[in-house]
């Protein structure tokens, strides 16, 4: 069983597990460190965990489960810094949103450590230590991805306490993670961001109409590329391959739809448009609702 967590990052998905532990599991000890002194100022302030540590080999030293809360791309540098103070049995996770790299990365700064990344698919646009709320897992899945000869109790362990912050837990391989998740996550970010930039970029010729009617569906995008940048620069440079792989069928799918348009062919367009349609009774009919801050949502 766990009994003391160190997280490593305060912002919006480390600063949440803190507050989830304290609702959810309050006998858990939490402690924290994040590189930012104006984050770990407001992570005191707001009691995010227990004890907030200027050091973070303090904060490490006694966990029993340290969960790396950092942009995928700060997983490795952290993990060498943190190796020297860890306790001998301690469960090294993290929460990125993308696997395979965090695997490769933690398990080369790491070794001989008991490694288990897991990505909580339940997140907002907002970041930073102000970011963070109890029950951000709650009904939410988080998918675990041992790598192969995983320790089963550490798996067990780790499993119960996703459970116990609230949310379902799914048993996944890396790579099929990357594929699921850069379609899923990653590319509809990528075109929220290219959508919102190419008509802002449009807006000297429309003069501030884009921003004046943006109604519905802009709106919507306007949200998803509010996101932090440098969180998601990190997610496209780690899950460079999947991200690629879905990004070629997608050009295809949209270049078939632009020669539908193109042709007058209203048959095509309208039977893609009934198969999403249908698609999204689905997803509503299991619970996925993506409205807002519900993303990811299970039940
Ligand atoms: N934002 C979201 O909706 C979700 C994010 N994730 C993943 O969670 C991780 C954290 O993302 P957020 O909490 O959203 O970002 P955030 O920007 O709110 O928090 C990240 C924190 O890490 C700190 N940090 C950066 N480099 C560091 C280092 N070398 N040492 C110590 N602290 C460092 C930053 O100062 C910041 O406070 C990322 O890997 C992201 O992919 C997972 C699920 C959802
Ligand atoms: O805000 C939204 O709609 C999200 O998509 C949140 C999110 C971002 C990244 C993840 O890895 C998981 C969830």
């Amino acid at each position: 069983m766990i009994e003391r967590v160190a997280v490593i990052g305060l912002g919006l998905l480390g600063g949440s597990v803190g507050l989830a532990v304290r609702a959810d599991a309050p006998e858990i000890v939490t402690t924290g460190y994040d590189a930012d002194e104006a984050t770990r100022a407001r992570a005191t302030e707001r009691g995010l965990v227990g004890t907030v540590h200027n050091d973070i080999a303090e904060a490490v030293r006694d966990a029993d489960l340290v969960l790396l809360c950092v942009p995928v791309g700060a997983m490795k540098s952290v993990a060498a810094k943190i190796d020297p103070h860890l306790r001998g049995d301690a469960i090294v996770s993290d929460v990125g949103s993308s696997k395979q790299s965090v695997l490769r990365d933690l398990t080369e700064a790491l070794p001989g450590r008991t490694i288990i990344p897991a990505h909580p698919v339940a997140g907002t646009e907002q970041s930073g230590a102000d970011a963070g709320f109890a029950e951000l897992f709650h009904g939410r899945w988080c998918i675990v991805t041992p790598p192969e000869g995983a320790a089963p109790e550490a798996l067990a362990a780790l499993r119960i306490f996703w459970q116990r912050l609230g949310a379902t837990v799914e048993i996944m391989d890396a790579e099929h993670h990357d594929l699921v998740l850069a379609v899923t996550s990653h590319i509809p970010h990528l075109i929220a961001y290219t959508i919102v930039g190419t008509a802002s970029d449009m807006e000297e010729v429309t003069r501030s109409e884009v921003i004046k009617y943006s109604a519905g569906g802009f709106r919507d995008f306007t949200r998803i590329a509010a996101s932090d940048p440098t969180m998601w620069r990190d997610v496209f440079l780690h899950n460079r391959d999947a991200v690629l792989e879905m990004l070629g069928r997608f050009t295809e799918d949209l270049t078939a739809m632009q020669r539908a348009i193109r042709s007058g062919d209203g048959e095509t367009l309208h039977n893609m448009f009934s198969r999403t349609r249908a698609i999204r009774r689905q997803v509503i009919e299991q619970g996925q609702d993506d409205a807002a801050p519900d993303f990811g949502r299970k039940h």
